[in-house]
């Protein structure tokens, strides 16, 4: 049995006259304890797709179903991390934690919920920074205290929306490596959506691409056939990666291609019309007498 489960889904938008298919026939099936990463364009449907596993949005056809039961409404078994932090910001690090621990585990003692926040606290290294408010954090401490917040509702499953595409190279690399260590030692079930190829092979077991919206699908898969812990400095010469990242960035590229040309052949033929002359007859004279005239040069009596 899958673990999370998506099977012949489409999401529309708009009253029936002006209706937009966003996704379309999307199948996917998630075993438990594996690392999916989902990639595709802008605009393509990505964040629609991870609302619906989520349970943030229902599909307008199809089924959503987890462990086999149908997708009704968020919770907290499905931890969701955006890439914006989405932190309350007049909350310390702590407290911004302490609101979601608070929440989904109202029968722990005040002590059990400290130790689990404090716990998930120092595990995204920020033992230095309970106190400290979001407008105090950088970028990458504001996602890794996201984490720790996503982490602490102890999710079965946890959806990552493309939570690094904010950081500079290195933070991203650092949380990137945090995540791995997390699901290494946690053995969760991740499905990320991003749109960088090197993170998707770097990270995932899986890596199916979304087309281009709209009507978006999810097209074959690519099996990452690499050993863990996969190591980000070898990684550039591993003869797999190099494979994977030259065959699914011309994928992609072919998609972006493709959609390109249907939409240059979609281009509506317009009847030939031409302005109508709105000038005044007066026009003309007018301007000229707003600049000075140079002075006729007087002739020769
Ligand atoms: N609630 C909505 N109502 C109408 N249209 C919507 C709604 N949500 C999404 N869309 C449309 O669906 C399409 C896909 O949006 P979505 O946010 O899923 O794309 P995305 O791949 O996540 O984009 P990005 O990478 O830029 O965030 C867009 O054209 C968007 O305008």
């Amino acid at each position: 049995m899958s673990f999370l489960e998506l099977k012949n889904v489409s999401v529309g938008f708009g009253p029936p006259s002006n209706r937009t298919e966003v996704l379309r026939d999307i199948n996917l099936s998630v075993k438990e304890k594996e690392f999916v990463a989902i990639i595709g364009f802008s605009g393509a449907g990505k964040s629609t797709l991870m609302s619906l596993l989520a349970g943030l949005q229902d599909p307008s056809s199809g089924s959503v179903s987890m462990k086999g039961q149908p997708m009704n409404g968020p919770g907290p078994d499905r931890g969701l991390m955006f890439q914006n932090y989405s932190l309350l910001p007049w909350l310390s690090v702590f407290d911004n934690i302490k609101l979601a621990v608070d929440r989904v585990f109202p029968q722990l003692s005040k002590s059990e919920k400290a130790e689990k926040i404090n716990h998930y606290i120092e595990m995204v290294k920020l033992g230095h920074a309970p106190d400290k408010k979001p407008h105090e954090l950088s970028g990458g401490m504001r996602q890794r205290a996201s984490l720790a917040r996503t982490l602490s509702l102890d999710p079965e499953i946890l959806l990552l929306d493309e939570p690094l595409s904010a950081l500079d190279a290195l933070t991203r690399s650092e949380i990137q490596d945090q995540i791995l260590n997390i699901w290494e030692t946690d053995k969760r079930t991740v499905v990320m959506i991003t749109n960088d190829v090197d993170e998707a092979v770097l990270m995932a077991d899986r890596i199916i691409p979304l087309t281009m919206g709209p009507g978006a699908t999810l097209a074959d898969e690519f099996i990452v056939n690499m050993e863990r812990p996969r190591d980000r400095h070898t990684l550039n010469d591993h003869p797999e990666f190099m494979r994977l990242k030259s065959e699914i960035t011309q994928f992609m590229m072919d998609l972006n291609k493709e959609a390109k040309s249907l939409k240059t052949s979609e281009i509506i033929p317009m009847p030939d019309v031409r302005p109508k002359d709105f000038s005044l007859p007066s026009a003309t004279p007018r301007l000229k007498n707003r600049r000075p005239q140079p002075s006729k040069p007087k002739s020769a009596a």
